[in-house]
């Protein structure tokens, strides 16, 4: 279950001891932008720490690129501790996923115009696992404007979806950047889901909550998965290729969606 992944800057020692109480389905520990250039050597050894108190949780290490000069050290460290999965961030170059790509499963992170134009040969990389949207320095290279309906962005996002799903990669949405704006937040959720994204990167623990609803399956849909698929079930005894439920048309497809549902439920349940 992927609905949530919260960035928690590694130098932010309240920010990493809350997280320990936060429920986002993964943890982002951040040690590139949001650790300035004189604490990262302080967040990598936070990240130490941090790994061994989170243990049971998934948590994900995004670190600096490697053509920066913490890179190599963060990647050293990385390769020891073993977290979840280790988060590329800026990928553009394929090798670069082959250098990182060894026992831990990667993310990259897409948010350069190289990188989106490239995602397709970065997400077939063996051991990429997840493509996760930058979209704050995906706007500043495009020399967009940021917008609520993120018009400029649309081509971009769609992209490393149809890319993502093409390969069996997870995707998640870029972050939003007002922590006050919790209707434009939800809009924004609900955008990412119509777009097919699997869920979305946060900045801030009231974002959770708003997000687990959006990307869910909420009851409704589990209730609406049961009856669809009880509807289904009676007209394939039926010997019949279709259905109809509240006047519209149910066909194989839907059935699939209804039992992904109600998988995504149980593994719900189950954590
Ligand atoms: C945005 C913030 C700077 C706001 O912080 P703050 O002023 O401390 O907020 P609050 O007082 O409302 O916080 C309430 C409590 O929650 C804790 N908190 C806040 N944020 C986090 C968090 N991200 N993880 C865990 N805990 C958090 C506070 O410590 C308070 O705790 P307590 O006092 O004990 O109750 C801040 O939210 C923040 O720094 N957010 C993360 C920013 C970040 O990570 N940025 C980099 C990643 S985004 C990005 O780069 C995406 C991509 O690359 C792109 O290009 O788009
Ligand atoms: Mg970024």
């Amino acid at each position: 279950m992927h609905r949530s992944a919260l960035y928690v800057p590694a130098d932010n020692t309240r920010a990493l001891e809350k997280a320990r109480i936060l429920t986002p389905d993964v943890l982002i520990l951040d040690l590139e932008d949001g650790v300035a250039p004189e604490h990262k050597t302080r967040a990598r050894e936070n990240v130490r720490e941090a790994l061994a108190s989170l243990h049971g949780r998934r948590v994900v290490v995004r670190m600096n690129g490697l053509d920066t000069p913490w890179g190599d050290d963060d990647l050293q460290l990385l390769l020891e501790l073993g977290p979840h999965a280790i988060m590329l961030p800026k990928a553009e170059k394929v090798e670069d996923v082959r250098s990182l790509s060894v026992s831990v499963p990667v993310w990259l992170t897409i948010e350069t115009p190289l990188g989106v134009l490239r995602a397709e040969e970065l997400a077939r990389e063996r051991g990429v696992a997840c493509l996760v949207m930058g979209t704050s320095d995906l706007v500043t290279d495009l020399r967009a404007k940021a917008a609520p309906n993120r018009e400029a962005l649309l081509y971009a996002l769609s992209h490393v979806v149809l890319v993502a799903r093409a390969y069996g990669r997870v995707v998640l949405d870029g972050v939003s950047l007002d922590v006050q704006d919790m209707q434009g937040f939800e809009a924004q959720c609900q955008q990412g889901r119509a777009l097919g994204f699997d869920g979305k990167t946060l900045i801030h623990p009231s974002q959770i909550e708003p997000c687990h609803r959006v990307f869910g399956p909420t009851e409704d849909d589990v209730g609406r998965a049961h009856e669809l698929l009880a509807v289904w079930k009676e007209a394939r005894a039926g010997g019949k290729s279709v259905a109809v439920l509240h006047g519209r048309l149910v066909e194989n497809l839907h059935a699939a969606e209804a039992r992904e549902v109600l998988r995504l439920a149980e593994e719900l349940e189950r954590n």
